[in-house]
């Protein structure tokens, strides 16, 4: 939870600066995003840039018109005189065509907002698919790591919630054409003023780049803290938690979390917002005194003479919109660069790659498995952790037998079944398959023929068919497999009962959903192991929850049905374990013992130990 352990942040402007890179890429995903509506976008921006200085020198030739037609000798004094002098031709043209440019302005700023609007959509649509797909291919020892969460919760706000670089880039560059036009226009009359403009602006420009720096080196910091933040307003009101807080009292306590850490956040961010406010403050009207300058200068250009009064509305006004465009490109460049460091932790997270790969000329899995698996000293250690989880491990699983594990907490039955499925590959030793490194194998092609039901399985809030489909997802569409799945786990018992049967939504979170039993969830995961129908079958314990019976028959059934399967099962329950061909009995990360029931009674060692314990409950 400290902060020093983060890597610093990149205050400096320099390390701003040098996140612009990231414009260049940012742009290439809102153009895959939908390459026609950030085309049309650019285009009508383009005409919209241009719209400002042509309107302001219109209105500039019609007061020069007005001025030559008022000054005039013996011209009409009323409306109806001027209209049958026919002297208002020019007069008039110059007013539609105003009239006109107004309209466009107005049509095209609706268009391009709606088209904006629109790629915006895009861009988070097809960024969060990205981000989505990217996750998907990382280790599971990637997403058990906290800087990774952090990187990965930075890089979903930006996906979702910094959209707005797209508009602030599209309006810049629309800006920047603008500007253009007028500086263009300006140049003609004196082009100091133009300068004498930008150097004043400058310092708010600094000013405003040092404070989002700051702002985006709190954000950064304090990530761990904000991920913090959401799990305890999660926890205070969520389906799952509802229970226990209610139980043991938990609301103030978690209230109370949630107020500090948030108490915290608001006094770092007042600093910078305060100082932002002064600084901004002062800086500005820095810019103001520019802008005045330039203003004198105008009119005593106008008093003497060398100026129409045309010439002064069209300066003056330009002067206005390019000291107004002008900061607000200053400004908004810094922000971009703000906005383009944030863009780091998307980017830097489609830099992470997953370590556990198929290997090039990868090998097909074998099927069916011939010989089985071994272990050969195989040694395990969790990132981070200085215990090995598993280490010296050696057995065979051989093709076609069931095997039972049986072990205290923490004894390593789980870390060993990851370590089959290639959720882990070992620190130490190696897994073989049919004589062959497991990593030489197809990565796909493996995880495809195993089947495991964790003890933490997940509890979809999906339909009930749904919820068996997840084990073959490629066969959703496939009724008869999903009930003949559900019919071997029991779980077709539970569905009966459902109002709306297997199209029944699960889970509390949806409306009209219904919330099982644990007992009756674990049946619905059992059965995405028969779903999946592959050939190594694992059950990590998720009968905990089962009655007696209930898992008697379920690992009865187990039996029969993986019957020329290579199974794997892991229990506490003897009444279960005893089932199997043959037990490993692990401890500490080793096996101890392997053997029928009846030969690891005959040894009295800890299973037999262990059994004793379990039968003398029962009697
Ligand atoms: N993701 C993890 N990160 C770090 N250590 C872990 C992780 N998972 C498990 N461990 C550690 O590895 C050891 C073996 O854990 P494992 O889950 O394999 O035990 P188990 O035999 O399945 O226990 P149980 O019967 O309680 O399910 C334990 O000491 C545990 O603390």
């Amino acid at each position: 939870m400290s902060s020093a352990r983060l890597p610093p942040a990149p205050a400096s402007i320099r390390a701003r600066f040098a996140a612009l890179r990231n414009i260049g890429p940012f742009l290439a995903l809102v153009w895959q995003a939908s390459p026609a509506l950030m085309l049309i976008s650019m285009l009508l921006r383009l005409v919209r840039a241009v719209l400002p200085v042509a309107a302001l020198w219109i209105g500039k030739l019609i007061i020069d018109e007005v001025v030559r037609l008022s000054a005039l000798p013996g011209h009409p004094t009323d409306l109806s005189g001027w209209w049958n002098s026919h002297a208002l031709g020019a007069l008039t043209a110059y007013v539609l065509a105003e009239f006109a440019l107004a309209i466009l302005s107005d049509v095209l700023g609706r268009v391009v907002g709606l088209v904006d609007s629109l790629l915006s959509d895009r861009l988070t649509m097809s960024s969060s698919i990205r981000l989505m797909e990217h996750a998907a291919t990382l280790d599971l020892e990637d997403f058990e790591d906290a800087g990774f969460q952090d990187k990965l919760e930075r890089a979903r706000r930006q996906a979702s919630g910094r959209m707005t670089l797209m508009g602030l880039l599209f309006t810049q560059m629309q800006n920047l054409v603008t500007v253009a036009t007028f500086a263009a226009g300006l140049v003609i009359f004196n082009p100091w003023l133009i300068l004498l403009l930008a150097l004043a602006l400058i310092p708010a420009f600094i000013g405003e780049a040092h404070f989002n720096a700051q702002t985006y080196a709190l954000d950064f910091g304090r990530t761990p803290e904000r991920r913090e933040l959401d799990y305890v307003r999660q926890t205070a009101a969520s389906v799952e938690s509802a229970k226990e807080v209610k139980i043991f009292g938990l609301n103030g306590f978690l209230t109370e979390r949630y107020r500090d850490l948030s108490e915290s956040f608001y006094t770092a961010s007042r600093k910078i917002a305060q100082a932002r406010a002064i600084w901004g403050g002062v800086l500005t009207a820095l810019g103001t005194l520019g802008y005045y300058a330039a203003y004198a200068w105008i009119i005593a250009g106008t008093l003497a003479g060398q100026l129409s009064l045309g010439d002064l509305t069209f300066l003056s006004g330009s002067f206005l919109r390019l000291r107004g465009l002008l900061e607000g490109l200053l400004t908004s460049f810094s922000s971009t660069a703000a906005q383009a460091l944030y863009l780091d932790d998307l980017f830097s997270f489609f830099e992470v790659q997953p370590e556990i790969l198929s290997p090039p000329d990868a090998l097909p899995m074998p099927a069916p498995i011939r010989q089985g698996f071994v272990f050969e000293n195989v040694g395990f250690r969790y990132p981070g952790a200085e215990r090995w989880a598993v280490r010296g491990l050696n057995f065979t699983l051989y093709a076609g037998e069931t095997l039972a594990l049986v072990g205290e907490n923490g004894a390593g039955k789980t870390t060993l079944v990851k370590l089959l499925a290639r959720l882990y590959d070992p620190d130490e030793g190696r897994i073989l398959l049919d004589g062959q490194d497991l990593r030489n194998y197809d990565l796909d092609g493996l995880r495809g023929a195993m089947g495991v039901i964790f003890q933490d399985f997940m509890r979809y809030n999906l339909s009930a068919a749904d919820n068996i489909a997840v084990g073959r997802i490629a066969e959703r569409d496939n009724r008869p497999r999903i009930i003949d799945a559900a019919r071997r786990s029991l779980a077709d018992q539970v569905i009966e009962r459902l109002p709306e049967g297997y199209d029944q939504m699960i889970g509390k979170r949806f409306r009209n959903g219904v919330e099982l039993s644990g007992g009756e969830w674990q049946k619905l995961a059992i059965a995405r192991a028969y779903m999946r129908g592959a050939e190594v079958l694992i059950l990590d314990e998720p009968t905990a929850a089962l009655d007696a019976r209930s898992e008697f028959e379920v690992f009865q059934r187990f039996k029969e049905l993986s019957a020329g399967k290579t199974a794997v099962l892991i229990s506490h329950r003897f009444s279960s374990v005893r089932m199997a061909d043959r037990i490993l009995v692990l401890a500490d990360g080793r096996v101890e013992a392997a053997g029928t029931h009846e030969e690891l009674l005959a040894q009295s060692g800890r299973y037999a130990e262990l059994f004793e314990l379990q039968a003398a409950g029962y009697r």
